[in-house]
């Protein structure tokens, strides 16, 4: 994929929509600075943040410099009332492919223009401008669980946050060979690249990550009121391979000096021994309390890796990473099958990309997909076929709940992965 989707067309449909509320909807030139920094204001207000200093525009502007970047505005007004980016990041998928995905992150709209369809326009336009392109399916990661399955976006992965009582839990996740070393972001950062490229790659549900999204996981990013407190540690293989780094901070310890809090900013593991070296360091070092994590996958093994099992506990479970199918034979193609079957699917989408009737046949877990006219065996909405696709298990729910109609069990048996998706990361 080339920068196609910097290039492509303002979407017709969605700037005609927002004049006739009097509103502009515009790209961004990455080269105005001007424009770009009053967008980038836009964001940050859009996420209750700060106003941006100086040094924090900077970078934003070379972060999101890579980006579509979407505007709509008010007359008389230069700040953005309404702000979406989007760019195109490959998408592990079961059986270690990667489909290319649209990526769409920073939809913000002014409170004071909020509900009036400023969103709806600005994720038509997305959405439409991903299909017309030909890229077969968009995601997001969401501020809230409410907004996204009207534009046929389904949870296709789910996030845990976890709490590790320090001075309870002992080691029994066996040896841990390996060498332990720390590092700074700045020594670390092409070795942490490839680190994290190989540990996406070891999982589906994960993206690709753009160096902003990469450099976030080693350090922090500039204007982080904690930026001091960054420690990163990096791991390598008794023969010398980087195989996983952990960046994180501590904290407290004000009134107990023996009693601080670790606050896990990011574990990255490419292999096992890397997984289970960083989880050893962090709970057994000294002086610590209560081990903070989050963003880790619904199968994280800790509990496993402790002799006292309720020493760590899930904090939080939510969905992650949602995910839009636009174009289902190259969607479902891109991925593998870990059992073979043959299923009739009707798929129906309000939006009109994906709709349409579907024979998905799977020969020794490769899926060849045709259109059909025999009798659904299942019928789905495209929000719930986004949900099933990266192998969670998550059919026969959304059978109780109405959301699948028709044989949902072999669904779930064609669909299902032994190890779920996960996605490790915001975007
Ligand atoms: C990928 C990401 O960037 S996730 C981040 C999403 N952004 C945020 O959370 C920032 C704070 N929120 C906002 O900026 C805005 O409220 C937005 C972007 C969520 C919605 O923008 P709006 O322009 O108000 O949405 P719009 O008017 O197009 O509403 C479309 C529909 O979504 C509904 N909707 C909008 N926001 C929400 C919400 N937060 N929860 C539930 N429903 C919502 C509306 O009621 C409307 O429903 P209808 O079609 O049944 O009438």
């Amino acid at each position: 994929m080339t920068d196609t989707h910097l290039t492509a067309a303002l979407d017709e449909r969605s700037a005609t929509d927002l004049a006739g509320s009097g509103l502009r909807l515009a790209l961004v030139d990455p080269t105005d600075t001007a424009a770009l920094d009053a967008w980038i204001v836009a964001d940050f207000r859009g996420f209750h943040g700060r106003r941006p200093t100086a040094e924090v525009l900077a970078e934003a502007r070379k972060n999101f410099g890579g980006r579509r970047t979407t505007a709509v505005y008010d007359e008389g007004v230069t700040t953005p009332v309404g702000t979406v980016n989007s760019w195109v990041a490959p998408l592990t998928v079961p059986g270690g492919g990667a489909l290319d995905t649209w990526a769409i992150s920073s939809v913000t709209v002014a409170p004071t223009h909020r509900r009036r369809g400023v969103a709806t326009a600005l994720l038509g336009a997305e959405l439409r401008t991903a299909h017309a392109l030909r890229v077969p399916a968009a995601i997001l990661t969401v501020s809230e669980s409410t907004i996204y399955g009207r534009w046929g976006f389904g949870p296709a992965t789910f996030a845990t946050g976890w709490s590790v009582d320090a001075k309870r839990v002992r080691w029994a996740g066996g040896p841990t060979p390996g060498r332990l070393s720390f590092t700074t972001p700045d020594e670390y950062r092409e070795t942490g690249y490839a680190v994290l490229a190989d540990a996406m790659r070891a999982r589906h549900g994960e993206i690709a990550l753009e160096p902003y999204l990469a450099d976030r996981l080693l350090g922090p990013l500039t204007g982080d009121d904690d930026e001091a407190r960054y420690l990163l540690v990096r791991y390598d293989s008794p023969d010398g391979r980087p195989e996983g780094f952990v960046s994180y901070l501590v904290r407290g310890g004000e009134e107990d000096f023996s009693r601080h809090v670790v606050e896990v900013n990011y574990l990255a593991a490419a292999t096992d021994a890397a997984l289970t070296a960083l989880w050893r360091y962090l709970l057994e070092l000294d002086l610590v309390a209560e081990v903070k994590a989050w963003t880790r996958g619904v199968d994280e093994p800790v509990q496993l890796l402790v002799q006292d099992i309720r020493g760590a506990r899930i904090t939080s479970e939510q969905d992650h990473l949602w995910v839009r199918i636009l174009d289902v034979p190259a969607t479902l193609t891109a991925r593998r099958y870990e059992s073979d079957g043959d299923i009739v699917l009707e798929v129906t989408d309000g939006l009109g990309f994906a709709g349409g009737r579907y024979r998905l046949i799977v020969e020794d877990g490769e899926a060849r997909v045709e259109s059909s006219s025999d009798a659904p065996d299942v019928t789905l909405p495209v929000e719930s076929l986004g949900s099933v696709y990266l192998g969670h298990d998550l059919a026969r729910g959304l059978a109780l709940a109405g959301r699948i109609q028709g044989d949902a069990e072999a669904l779930d048996r064609l669909f299902r992965t032994a190890v779920p998706p996960r996605l490790s990361t915001w975007f």
